[in-house]
């Protein structure tokens, strides 16, 4: 894989997360594999100023992958890992390497066991990006993602090389990646009211949200995490300076009643409290309520 001509790529999960990398591949000349669960022509995203059109077809049938490729962006959601699977048998050799574009602190877990070659790098995703009634993705930030300061990790960075999307080597990825957990902990609280970023202006919400917060940061902390006391209050203000229309992949699945990544991204927080012997008294109650919004009767 020495050069960048070589490196071949595919997208699995051409959702909101997936459609854009193969946007910003596309806009830099390279046109990624596309291997969905729909089958389209191609996929469009834009950003209000720009609009990308990745040529597809999105393959649906992973017996249809005639060879390994080199690089992998694995963008379905998390409650979607066990059956895409396929994709990744069909798509990696033992050169392959994985990037898991999924929110999250355990895509190492998930993921690894379906991958042959063991190369998987988790990756922080932080830009907010939406699939639309005609099924474009609308961006709304700037593209970026946390890889581990690792020799895989600089693998993928080179496939993203002169794209718009800013990859950072973090080389304290667990805190940066519990921080980001946090911040998704948080917005389940949207996927619960059925209301978006606006909300956390109401003062019981943003007293709801911070004592969340500081449960969620112990957490963190036990598991290794270096965050600072500040971090409930700054993942707060973010949200209180976001446009108020801004929703969260987990308030689109609400929405759509598709099933919710409710255990990644809440449930994590206390199995793991648990596990470790920290009380995570306002989990209790969230996460029955985010469970059952996604799964079960009634
Ligand atoms: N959206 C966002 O702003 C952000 C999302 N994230 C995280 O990124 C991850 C991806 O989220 P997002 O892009 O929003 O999710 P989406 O639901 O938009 O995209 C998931 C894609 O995976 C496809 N898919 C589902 N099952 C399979 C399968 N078996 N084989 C192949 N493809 C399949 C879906 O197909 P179909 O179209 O048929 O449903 C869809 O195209 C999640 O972990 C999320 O939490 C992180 C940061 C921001
Ligand atoms: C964009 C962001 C950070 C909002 O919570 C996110 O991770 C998501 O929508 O899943």
């Amino acid at each position: 894989m020495d050069t960048e001509a070589m490196t071949s790529v595919a997208i699995v999960g051409p959702g909101a997360i997936g459609t854009t990398i193969a946007g910003v591949m596309q806009e830099a000349g390279r046109t990624p594999v596309l291997c969905g669960r729909t089958s389209r022509d191609s996929l469009t995203f834009h950003d209000g100023d720009r609009l990308v059109t990745v040529p597809g077809p999105v393959r649906t049938d992973p017996e249809q992958i005639g060879r390994a490729v080199d690089i992998v962006f694995f963008a379905v959601k998390a409650t979607q890992t066990e059956a895409a699977a396929d994709w990744l048998a069909a798509l990696t050799g033992p050169e392959t390497v994985v990037c898991v574009l999924q929110n999250g602190v355990e895509q190492l877990e998930t993921v690894s066991p379906h991958v042959r070659s063991g190369k998987v790098v988790p990756a922080v995703v932080w830009f907010p990006a939406q699939t639309q009634t005609d099924g474009s993705v609308r961006l709304r930030g700037d593209v970026r993602l946390s890889l581990p300061d690792t020799p895989l990790s600089r693998l993928i960075a080179e496939a993203l090389r002169d794209t718009r999307c800013l990859v950072e080597l973090a080389a304290d990825f667990r805190s940066l990646a519990w921080r980001k957990l946090l911040q998704n902990a948080a917005a389940g609280l949207m996927a619960l009211t059925h209301r978006r970023s606006g909300m956390f202006a109401r003062a019981d919400i943003s007293r709801l949200t911070l004592a969340y917060l500081q449960e969620c940061l112990a957490v963190a902390r036990a598991e290794g995490a270096e965050l600072g006391d500040e971090v409930p209050q700054a993942i707060l203000d973010r949200f209180l300076a976001s446009p108020a229309d801004m929703g969260t992949s987990i308030l689109t699945d609400r929405e759509a009643g598709r099933p919710l990544e409710w255990d990644t991204r809440n449930g994590v927080i206390a199995r793991r409290g648990r596990a470790r012997g920290i009380p995570t008294p306002i989990s209790d109650v969230l996460l029955p309520l985010l469970a059952a919004a996604s799964d079960g009767p009634g």
